[in-house]
């Protein structure tokens, strides 16, 4: 089963003092994590200015320090609308990094199916030999992809719990997960939660099988409520409750 870490997201380094934000930093604790065991990274590359970046020179240079630092180790890129709202813009720029050269391409990238446009990001994600992870949040986004014609074409489904409650965040996963077992696609489900429902929602996963993902991006503390020093910290704790 895989652990991915989920190494910045969306959040500010006045969050916490190890968010890894520039390049260097990505790929120091890409390198660390996988030490402690995780099998894959999600990055949200910034611009110089720290904030989130679809551009390609950005991506390309996260990518490829991230690769050096842990080479063979995948590495995928979020496309969230929160970062570029207008679609044909967030498209372009996305559709930009079929040019990047391959070793600094990103392996992955996530496509939340709840976001206007999604199929367009997802058509121009598979045309630059890019894997689509297709990002569930809602009941309706099985629907949305099971519409889509390459819905088959995806590398995995996040299944993404957006309840900060444990107990409720749990019942989204399987809700989400038996609606998803229903269409017959045959593919991996990585299923994760964030903030109050992350470690919940982790150990429902493990427990259950799939893939699992834990990573400052979706919370900043370890199952015992205190403060993780680091993203390592993290997938050390998610491995431990794994085999403990
Ligand atoms: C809001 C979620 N943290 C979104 C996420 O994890 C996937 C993405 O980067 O698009």
């Amino acid at each position: 089963m895989l652990l991915k870490v989920c190494l910045n997201g969306a959040r500010a380094p006045t969050d916490h003092p190890r968010l890894p934000v520039t390049p260097g930093a990505l790929a120091r604790d890409a390198a660390a994590c996988h030490a402690a065991g995780a099998g894959a990274s999600h990055v949200h590359p910034r611009a110089a200015h720290g904030g989130e970046s679809l551009d390609a020179a950005d991506i390309g240079v996260a990518v490829s320090d991230i690769r050096h630092a842990c080479p063979g180790v995948p590495v995928g890129v979020s496309t969230g609308a929160w970062i570029l709202p207008d679609v044909t813009a967030r498209h372009a720029r996305v559709a930009s990094w079929k040019a990047l050269p391959a070793n600094t391409r990103p392996d992955f990238a996530s496509v939340n199916l709840s976001e206007p446009g999604w199929e367009s990001i997802a058509d121009a994600l598979l045309d630059a030999g890019i894997g689509v992870e297709a990002g569930v949040w809602f009941p309706e986004d099985v629907s949305r992809l099971m519409a889509w014609p390459r819905a088959a074409e995806c590398l995995r489904i996040l299944v993404e719990t957006q309840s900060s409650q444990p107990e409720a965040a749990c019942q989204e996963a399987r809700t989400l997960v038996d609606l998803l077992r229903a269409t017959g696609l045959e593919l991996p489900l990585l299923v994760h939660g964030s903030e109050g429902g992350a470690w919940a929602v982790l150990g429902w996963a493990r427990r259950h099988g799939f893939d699992a993902r834990i990573g400052l991006e979706d919370t900043l503390v370890l199952p015992d409520g205190q403060r993780a020093a680091d993203n390592a910290a993290l997938v050390t704790a998610a491995l431990q409750l794994q085999h403990g």
